[in-house]
């Protein structure tokens, strides 16, 4: 529901939103630039100083104003010449007519009223609402996504757009929030919704008396220039006009002979109000304020943006569910539990297959769980992990809904989520305890899919078809990649000899013909992910992508990766026969999370076998000598020791700091990579002390080994590896 209420009014309403708040942010400057240009009022100046002067040599002066953009003027009919004239705060003479620029106008009206009257109005007032929707809504849904209120000023993490999205959103909303409460404030106003200001009754006489110099009236000497609004001057025909003058305290009447205060009018609660919103939502006499209000709103049209590319990704990747039987026919549910859409490709995938092979199958969002779905014979829940391992969008009233519905249906549940987070598939782990805790009979033990792998899913798919009887195939791709062809420029074999075989493959575009050189290679960035889509082999029929971590990046020239070839391993064996020249067909799946963060803080880079890719990148991409720490695990020193000589080299050229190696299978003191890290415990304390970040690569059992390592070595930090993965300080790309 937040999720529609923030994500189409958005898109609909961006362009309009867009030029309100850039013409704001254009606005917004103004404040700033008056500040310096105009001339600053001495403390000491008061109203009688300056009405004196402009008298002298206005006889006709009618009044005198300091404007709310800081500018004081003087408005006079000297018989014949009349005008407006801008004054100077020190010494009261004149600074040459005051004018409002032609440009200025039009933006303010622009932005008022997008520059159509009174129809104009009320849009820009329906924007403001909608801005302020939007706002409100965008932080409640960030703080949902990182697990709370008091978690809203965690680390995004996401794609980039999300990122974008995310983290210019909450240093705008703030901001956005006052500009469209004090717009929707001002347009009330404007639309007179607002009570009128209450009648002077200035049922005053004044003396009569010939006036005095305007320069010597007590009343006006005894209020500074600086607290002034307006002095209005009394009729010069009417003896018993008197002065009026307006200061944020209220409003006062002023004999012209005799400079006495005859009657005084506090301002009225409602006026100050006006003031202090007026204020709040143009920065005049507030002009830092209101270059932080112009910042955000110079963000409108970015979040518009990435906002529109999240909404068409997600839309894109929701699919539509061909043959949904009615829940009350179908012998199979699908739950879907999501909030990216992705694990809604899954499902569909899932119901295509269940409905090929005969089921009657229905499938709808964890939310919508009702009596039918529980009385269907089979349950099969798909459901995402968000925040702090809670439910996503589509699933989060879920728990409540179920506890009061009846029905045992026989249930399996798959988790969607990514190991890199400390609570892996944590609500998919809640659903399948609160179905087993009401008695639901386990079709297959609760299973989890890192990072929407293919494969997880396929093998969980094997394992259902065998319960349900029949073979059930489950490929799937999540959103069906564009490949690019890429040519094997050259490769480099290590560890036959210790019965690892791993290939370092350097790919690049194949060849132009037209220029002889190799073409542009797609965008990506060491610790991102190449898909390779093997050959479809005839048995298996299987041409699923398989993942690996890139170890280049775009900049080197060349796509690399390391491949360690497993037995009866498909793309494996396909990447080890491939002889220079050949091709593959490979897209990029970006992987933000496993990146080194931004700064010089030291890294500390830990992994094993290929996993040495992406760390090996990083080194390569350290340009800047950052403290880098490697430490990596071999069998031998002889046989397996991957990049060998570029490290080598690294070290000497200062992208890497140390270097610290373990050989498995080596004589003289074989050792692991945890044992590294055990015996350099002291050192990583104190680099972890240091704010490091910490990045794993390799496989599960490796990592498993060094978290266990690691423990003891951030305990007496008062840290512990949930709370550093929490705020990405250790990360892992683990297979
Ligand atoms: C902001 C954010 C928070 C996440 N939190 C978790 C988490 O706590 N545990 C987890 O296992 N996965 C977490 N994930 C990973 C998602 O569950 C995973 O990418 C899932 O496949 C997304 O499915 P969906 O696109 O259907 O929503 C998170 C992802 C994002 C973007």
């Amino acid at each position: 529901m937040l999720r529609r209420l923030h994500g189409l009014p958005g898109i609909a309403l961006a362009l309009a939103l867009a030029v309100t708040a850039l013409s704001g942010t254009v606005l917004s400057v103004q404040p700033a630039l008056n500040h310096v240009a105009a001339p600053a009022i001495p403390a000491s100046a008061s109203v009688a100083d300056v009405a004196g002067a402009v008298a002298a040599r206005h006889p006709g002066v009618s009044a005198i104003r300091l404007r709310a953009d800081g500018s004081l003027t003087a408005a006079f009919d000297d018989g014949g010449t009349r005008g407006v004239e801008r004054i100077d705060p020190a010494t009261g003479a004149g600074l040459g007519p005051y004018a409002v620029s032609d440009t200025t106008r039009f933006i303010t009206n622009l932005h008022r009223a997008f520059l159509m009257g009174d129809a104009g109005r009320v849009a820009a007032a329906i924007g403001a609402l909608a801005m302020l929707g939007l706002s409100v809504s965008g932080l409640l849904l960030l703080a949902r996504r990182l697990g709370g209120m008091g978690a809203l000023l965690r680390p995004i993490r996401g794609t980039p757009a999300q990122r974008w999205h995310g983290e210019l959103g909450r240093l705008a909303a703030v901001g956005l929030i006052l500009s469209s409460l004090t717009g929707l404030w001002m347009s009330a106003g404007t639309f007179g919704l607002l009570p009128e200001k209450a009648a002077m009754t200035p049922a005053i006489a004044a003396s009569g008396g010939a006036p005095a110099p305007v320069g010597t009236l007590s009343s006006l000497n005894s209020v500074k220039l600086r607290d002034l609004r307006e002095l209005t001057f009394p009729d010069p025909a009417d003896p018993t006009d008197v002065f009026t003058l307006v200061t944020a305290d209220g409003e006062r009447l002023v004999d012209a002979a005799t400079g006495a205060t005859l009657a005084m009018t506090p301002a009225p609660a409602l006026e100050r109000m006006n003031d202090l919103v007026r204020t709040l939502h143009t920065g005049r006499g507030a002009w830092v304020l209101g270059l932080l209000l112009g910042l955000a709103s110079a963000m409108v049209p970015v979040l518009g943006g990435t906002g529109l590319v999240l909404w068409l990704r997600r839309r894109a990747a929701r699919p539509r569910i061909g043959a949904n039987v009615p829940a009350r026919a179908a012998d199979t549910v699908i739950l879907v539990g999501s909030e990216g859409n992705s694990t809604w490709g899954f499902a569909g995938t899932l119901h295509a297959a269940l409905a090929a092979a005969g089921h009657k199958v229905h499938t709808a969002a964890m939310n919508d769980v009702s009596a039918a779905h529980m009385a269907a014979p089979r349950l099969l829940v798909l459901a995402a992990t968000y925040g702090e391992g809670a439910a996503p969008q589509s699933a989060r009233h879920f728990l409540s809904r179920l506890a009061k519905l009846p029905g045992h249906p026989a249930v399996a549940v798959l988790g969607f989520g990514d190991r890199s987070f400390p609570h892996f598939c944590r609500f998919a782990r809640d659903v399948a305890d609160a179905l087993d805790a009401r008695g639901c009979p386990q079709l297959l033990p609760m299973k989890r899919v890192d990072r929407r792998s293919p494969q997880e899913f396929a093998q969980w798919g094997h394992d259902l078809g065998d319960v349900l009887g029949h073979d059930l195939v489950l490929t799937h791709v999540a959103e069906p990649p564009k490949t690019t062809r890429l040519a094997l420029a050259g490769r480099e074999l290590y560890g036959e000899a210790v019965g690892a075989p791993v290939a370092i493959l350097r790919f690049t575009a194949p060849v132009d013909p037209r220029t002889g050189a190799p073409g542009p290679l797609p965008a990506f960035e060491a610790g991102d992910l190449v898909g390779i889509v093997p050959p479809v082999n005839e048995k298996l029929g299987d041409a699923m992508p398989r993942f690996y971590s890139l170890a280049s990046s775009t900049r080197d020239g060349v796509l690399e990766i390391c491949v360690r070839l497993r037995a009866g391993g498909l793309c494996s064996t396909f990447l080890h026969a491939l002889q220079p020249g050949e091709g593959i067909d490979a897209f990029i799946r970006e992987n933000p999370t496993f990146r080194p963060a931004k700064g010089r803080g030291p890294l500390i880079l830990i992994g094993a076998g290929a996993g040495i890719g992406p760390l090996a990148g990083f080194v390569r991409a350290n340009a800047a000598g950052r403290p880098v720490h490697l430490y990596w695990g071999g069998r031998s020193a002889a046989s397996d020791f991957l990049y060998e000589h570029e490290l080598a080299q690294h070290l000497a050229e200062r992208r890497l700091t140390t270097l610290r190696t373990a050989f498995s299978r080596d004589a003289d003191g074989s050792a692991y990579v945890q044992d590294r890290i055990a015996a350099d415990a002291p050192r990583l304390r104190e680099l972890v002390k240091q704010g490091a970040q910490i990045l794993v690569c390799g496989g599960r059992d490796m990592a498993e080994a060094v978290t266990r390592a690691l423990e003891p070595v951030v305990r007496p930090l008062g840290l512990d590896l949930p709370t550093l993965k929490s705020s990405g300080r250790y990360v892992e790309d683990v297979y």
